[in-house]
């Protein structure tokens, strides 16, 4: 199986878990690289959207696989990062969701809440995390493009106004 290159974030909300999820990550046989998009210290103010956008901007850049971020409730670091085109973001807090965002949904981005899992069970997704692949070959890749299709086509555009 093949190395993960990986970034981890969080806001100050996140910072004990992500920097714990790091350690292991940097740990792990599976993990080829992390890098860090901050937060470094419960003092930093930076918000939760601006580490999701740097966190997510990686991996449209192909410089990254996939990211695991927290905040608070892991909601908000997957909202601002699937406004990253490209990139799909959740927020999973049990096994069979981990696995199913990355064979069905293809989803680079996994998204926790320090306020909402335990440390012990977020540790142990994050292990299960990095043994899923998703198959290009399975049923599920062509729903998966249509995902980039609505990016493509902008289909969330507001129809151009009718001439007079
Ligand atoms: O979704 C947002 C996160 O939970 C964040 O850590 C906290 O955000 P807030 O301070 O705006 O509630």
């Amino acid at each position: 199986m093949d190395q993960l290159r990986l970034v981890v974030g969080s806001d100050a909300a996140g910072l004990t878990y992500k920097d714990i999820l790091k350690a292991d990550l940097k740990a792990h046989p599976l993990v080829h690289s992390v890098v860090d998009v901050g937060v470094t210290t419960a003092a930093t103010a930076t918000p939760y959207p601006t580490v999701a956008a740097a966190a997510a901007q990686l991996i449209a850049q192909g410089r990254a696989d996939r990211a695991l971020l927290v905040c608070h409730t892991g909601l908000g670091v997957a909202i601002a990062a699937n406004k990253v085109s490209g990139v799909r973001a959740v927020t999973a807090h049990d096994a069979y969701s981990v696995a199913c965002a990355v064979l069905s949904n293809d989803a680079q981005v996994l998204a926790f809440g320090q306020g909402v899992v335990g440390l012990g069970l977020a540790r142990r997704l994050t292990g299960e995390w990095l043994t899923h692949r998703f198959d290009p070959t399975a049923s599920a890749a062509a729903k998966v493009a249509l995902i980039s299709a609505l990016e493509a086509e902008d289909l969330l555009r507001p129809p151009a106004k009718p001439g007079p």
